[in-house]
């Protein structure tokens, strides 16, 4: 799916407007509809629905959702932001309507001393701005977000919490941003919702369709996407009833050091998983009996260094090249991972201590392999990159560096985001916080090598890799449970998720 700009939105709305075509007035009302079939399957006529409006078309939704609420036997009240002007369009036709229902108490306030005493089980309905916010809020409507915040009533935000950018959010000042506990966002999530630091902001968040014209959403270019099934299914083709193992490739994957073999076991568990051919497992010396042992699929290839990754086989017979997980960073394997991208003609996928070397040794990004995959976490994106002060500064980074060096940069997090060499960026939508745990990312680069092994390309890769590794995880979870999570599960588990991106076509 693609993701857009506030303004870009406004954009597609005119052009539904005008093409479907449908009154403005009657988008409103579509768009209310939702929201109001939403909260009378969650709440009761018992509580009570207080909405604080502004003098946009957000305002205008809440005026509708209102006047609808309550022709559903819901008591309502509707606090309107009065900036001294005139409401117009949409906005004036529903607050005509309200008063003509006379159902619902309508009240216009100027200042914070207009503020309403509310009831404990009182629900908050927070119209106030959506996507036109032009500037932080400040001042009168400031002070209203203040007061709303510091209640303990349910809050929901309609399209967009009060105060919240649509995508960067750097010169917006916090307390000044409506604290929702859900979000009832019109057709297409917002960027600004995919950042961890506005969770707090939009609490939980849900799409609401609008049927916003599809013609509309076609003709409005973006270069930021919402990862969802359809976009990875293509990638998984249907094996051939004549299918050997050399069609599906063979992996090397550069992994583990004393201490830390566990990595690479999960990792050339994942590889072989994800479907590759043939797998080799490059391990020092002390890993040769762990390694058969736990992952009897594989071939090994043994560096003569007992404890740490000093050298690696010829590279002629691999279709793709793994290494980092768990691999340290002494000077041996600073100086073996340089030969190695030097030497190495396929991608490459780097995690872990592969990248931690790649940051204290940046002029070698220059010898990176075309369209290799590097997969820093939040922390060894800093090392790497440099710090940010944001995630929409953080992301702006990973498009620059990737579309720098050529790579593709899986920036991984609860909506890991993919940055590709042509500046594409893509939003993951599959996971859970129980695959925040040891071993996670170590699996993530086995399922991303197993694919690329298979020929398929890295940035389809990249995104079928980190999909499938969320999903994995979340059907996981379900049996699982969060808190009991282990990076093994991901990979037990992903047999299942395969099985359900198939589901349809099978
Ligand atoms: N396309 C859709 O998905 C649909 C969206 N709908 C709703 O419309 C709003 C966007 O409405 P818009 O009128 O463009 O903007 P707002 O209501 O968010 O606010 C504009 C209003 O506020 C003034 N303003 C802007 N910034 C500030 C500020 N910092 N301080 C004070 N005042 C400010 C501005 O001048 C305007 O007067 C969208 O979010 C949806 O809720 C449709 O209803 C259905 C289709
Ligand atoms: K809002």
């Amino acid at each position: 799916m693609k993701l857009f700009t506030t303004k870009q939105i406004a954009g597609i709305d005119k052009f539904t407007i005008e093409n479907e075509p449908i009154s403005d007035i009657d988008l409103m009302e579509r768009a209310a509809l939702q929201i109001t079939h939403w909260l009378v399957k969650r709440f009761s006529t018992e509580q009570k629905m207080v909405f604080f409006a502004g003098p946009g078309n957000n305002g205008g939704d809440a005026l509708a959702i209102a006047c609808q609420l309550a022709n559903l036997d819901f008591v309502c009240e509707v606090f309107l932001l009065d900036f001294g002007k005139e409401l117009k369009g949409s906005p004036a036709v529903n607050w005509k309507r309200l008063e003509e229902q006379n159902k619902v108490k309508l009240v216009k306030f100027k200042d914070e001393s207009g503020f309403p005493e509310l009831g404990l089980t009182d629900v908050i309905l927070d119209g106030m701005f959506g996507s036109g916010l032009s500037r932080p809020l400040e001042g009168f409507p400031a002070a209203i977000v203040e007061e709303i915040n510091q209640l303990e009533n349910t809050k929901v935000a309609i399209d967009i919490p009060s105060g919240l950018m649509g995508e960067d959010n750097s010169l917006n000042i916090p307390g000044n941003i409506i604290k929702a506990d859900f979000t009832l966002t019109f057709q297409f999530p917002k960027i600004s919702f995919l950042f961890p630091e506005n969770e707090t902001y939009t609490g939980k968040w849900e799409v609401l369709p609008i049927g916003l014209h599809p013609g509309g959403i076609e003709q409005t270019p973006s270069n930021t996407f919402f990862i969802e099934e359809e976009d990875v299914k293509k990638t998984i083709a249907s094996r051939s009833k004549f299918a050997h193992k050399g069609n599906f490739g063979h992996a090397l994957l550069i992994a583990g050091s004393f201490g830390k073999m566990g990595a690479a076991v999960l990792a050339s568990r994942s590889c072989l998983r994800a479907g590759v051919g043939l797998l080799t497992t490059h391990i020092p010396r002390l890993g040769y009996s762990i390694i058969q042992t736990a992952v009897p699929e594989a071939m090994t290839s043994i560096d003569q260094h007992d404890a740490i990754f000093t050298e690696f086989p010829d590279l002629s017979a691999f279709s793709a090249i793994g290494v980092g997980p768990g691999i340290d960073k002494k000077r041996n394997s600073q100086k073996a991972l340089c030969e190695l991208l030097e030497k190495a003609k396929v991608p490459l996928v780097i995690d872990a201590d592969g990248l931690n070397i790649l940051s204290e040794n940046s002029e070698w990004l220059q010898k990176l392999p075309g369209k290799s995959i590097l997969t820093p976490h939040p922390g060894e994106f800093k090392r790497l990159v440099g710090n940010s002060s944001n995630s929409y500064e953080r992301i702006q980074q990973q498009k620059e560096f990737a579309q720098k060096y050529h790579t593709i940069v899986i920036l991984k997090g609860a909506y890991t985001v993919i940055a590709t060499p042509n500046g594409q960026l893509f939003f993951n939508s599959t996971g859970n916080p129980g695959m925040a745990t040891a071993g996670s990312g170590d699996t993530l680069t086995g399922i991303l090598l197993g694919l690329l092994a298979q020929g398929i390309s890295s940035e389809a890769a990249a995104i079928a890799g980190v999909y499938l590794h969320g999903l994995a995880g979340d059907l996981a979870a379900r049996e699982k449970s969060e808190p009991a999570l282990i990076a093994g599960d991901i990979t037990d588990y992903l047999g299942k998720a395969f099985i359900e991106l198939n589901k349809e076509t099978n």
